[in-house]
Parts: structure tokens; sequence; C-alpha cells
């Protein structure tokens, strides 16, 4: 999925919350995004889960399955949780017997399963919310959008949406989530997205530098691999593009340059991104492939 110079405001001459938003969603992965209160967190999640349209700029390729946890949960709905995640199972193709089944298993795994036919508006807050994961999860969906999903659930029902995160990733599938608790999943983070001044930049999660080489994300740089440099400038103003091939290490240079370290397996796909983002970012320097021990070492240079 990508975006390209995707902004948002909420009303014709009204302020930009976002601006210019170019990334490209790694699959298989899990994205945090981070930023201050007010700072456009929700609006980029909504406006990756299709649930709000961009105001400019372009977002392609969202996965049909694509499933959201809002931060407010309509609860007051005429349904018990059982009917409404029977009826919402049946909107993502589940037929009859197999819906029904899916609602139950569902209640069941977060522990709400004596629940079932209690009319949604009488629900706790918590036990509302496990409904609100529920109805995201069922459609084992390929992109999950998670925005406070965590919130007002028991213990044991946020180790068992963990798992679910954990359970997308395995099936190929990217999670996008916002958080408080900055431990939230901090183990499978494979990218950041920071959130500040309207623009979002990405930087490399635990998991990236974990993983070493992968198409999910891999830190630059922590990678046991050769790593490759290249040194950019972008159009004024301009963030690095979020979500690059290899999930480059970025240190700015003092003429405005930023150079990018990353997996030597993932350099020519870099170049691709830098060189197809709209605005198109300039490349000036690319270093050859290093051996890590050789890191530092100085040369190498190409103009
Ligand atoms: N539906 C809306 N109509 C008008 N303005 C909105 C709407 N939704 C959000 N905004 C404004 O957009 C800005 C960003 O809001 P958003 O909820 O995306 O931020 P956030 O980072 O998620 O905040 P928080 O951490 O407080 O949840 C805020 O100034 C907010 O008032």
């Amino acid at each position: 999925m990508r975006l390209r110079g995707v902004g948002r405001r909420y009303r014709l001459g009204g302020p930009w919350v976002l601006r210019g938003v170019d990334a490209d969603l790694p699959e298989a992965a899990v994205l945090r995004v981070e930023g201050t209160n007010g700072s456009g967190k929700s609006t980029l999640l909504r406006l990756l889960a299709g649930i709000d349209a961009p105001s400019s700029g372009r977002i392609t390729g969202r996965p049909r399955r694509t499933a959201y946890v809002p931060e407010r949960f309509p609860a007051a709905l005429p349904f018990s949780a059982a009917g409404y995640l029977t009826h919402q199972a049946r909107a993502r193709g589940l037929r009859g017997g197999a819906a029904a089944r899916a609602a139950g298993e569902w209640l069941e795994r977060f522990g709400a399963g004596a629940y079932a036919r209690t009319p949604m508006a009488d629900l706790s807050k918590g036990s509302s919310q496990k409904v609100a994961v529920a109805q995201a999860l069922l459609a084992e969906p390929r992109l999950l959008v998670l925005d406070e999903a965590w919130t007002g659930l028991d213990r044991e029902a946020r180790d068992e949406l963990d798992r679910a995160v954990a359970e997308r990733v395995a099936d190929a599938g990217t999670v996008v989530y916002v958080d408080h608790d900055p431990r939230r999943l901090a183990d499978s983070v494979h990218t950041v997205l920071r959130v500040a001044d309207g623009r979002v930049a990405a930087a490399a999660g635990a998991a990236a530098a974990d993983s070493g080489a992968g198409d999910s994300g891999a830190a630059a740089g922590a990678a046991s691999g050769p790593t490759a440099r290249v040194t950019v400038t972008g159009p004024p103003g301009a963030a690095l593009p979020v979500g690059l091939p290899g999930a480059p290490r970025g240190e700015p240079g003092l003429d405005g340059s930023v150079r990018l370290t990353v997996p030597a397996a993932h350099s020519d796909a870099l170049l691709r991104a830098l060189l197809a983002a709209r605005p198109p970012w300039h490349i000036r320097t690319v270093e050859p492939p290093t051996a890590p021990e050789a890191d530092s070492a100085e040369g190498g240079h190409r103009p």
C-alpha cells in the first residue's frame, strides 16, 4: 500500500493536519504511530483504514481485507454482542453457521463468551472494547489498524490482542497502531512513524533492528550483512518518504543532505523508491557495500 503526497484538512481553507505524506507500508510488519496529542495520529490511521479520504494526494493498494478498531467504538448498536459480530462476519463474506461460529470463537478468545447474548448497549466498556477488537479480527485482515485498541481491555484480553497481532503478521499482514504505552508491542515494531507538524517520518523499530535484512524493514547498520550508503537531498522542507525499502537509518549532513545506511540487499530498491517519490529525491552519492567490520573505514566514495 502506498501513500503519495497525502494531505488532510477538515475544512476548505482550514489548517492542514497532514501534508505531503509519502509512505510505502510493508507486508508482514508492525508499524507504531507516535506523536504528541493532536498531532494527527488518528487522522493518519483513519486515512490508512479508508474510513476517511485524503484532501490531497493518493492512497493506492489498500488490501481488500482491511479492518479498523476506532478510538471510540459506537457501543449503542441495536444488536447482542454475538448478533453484531455475526452480522459483521456475514458482511465480510462468511456464510450461515460459519459466521455465527466465528463470532462465538472470537468472543471466547477474548473471554467475553458469557456476554454473547447481552445487548451491546448493556455491555461494560471493557466488554464493548472486546467486541470492537473481535469485529476487526474476524476479517483476518491483511491491514489491521488499531487506534488505542488495548485501552479498556483486561490483562488476558490485552495479551490475546498481542497474539492476534502476531498472527496477522505471520500471515503477511500489516498492523498499524497507536498506543499510549511505549512498551506495547515494543519488541515487534518494525517501523515507527512519527507524526509532527503535519509530516510523517519513519524510523526503524526494535524488530527491524533484530531481524537484519528483510522486506519488512531491517534497520540499517544493525544488520549483520554488508551495508550500502546513499547520500540524498530532498525537495525543500520535505521529510524522508515513509516506509522506504530496508528501513534505512538516516544521518543529516550539515549541507542539508541525508546519508542513508541500508542493508546492501535493499539498496537498489531504496534508490528506485527515492527516485519514484513525488517529488523525487536527488541521489548524490552511492557508496558500494561494505562488510560490517569495515563499516567505519574511509573511502569507497563514488560521486
Ligand atoms: N473530524 C474532525 N473535524 C475537525 N477537526 C478534526 C477532526 N478530527 C481531528 N481534527 C483535528 O485534527 C487535529 C489532529 O487530530 P487527531 O485526532 O488526528 O490527532 P491525534 O494525534 O490522534 O490526537 P490524540 O493523541 O489527542 O488522540 C486536531 O487539531 C483535531 O482537532
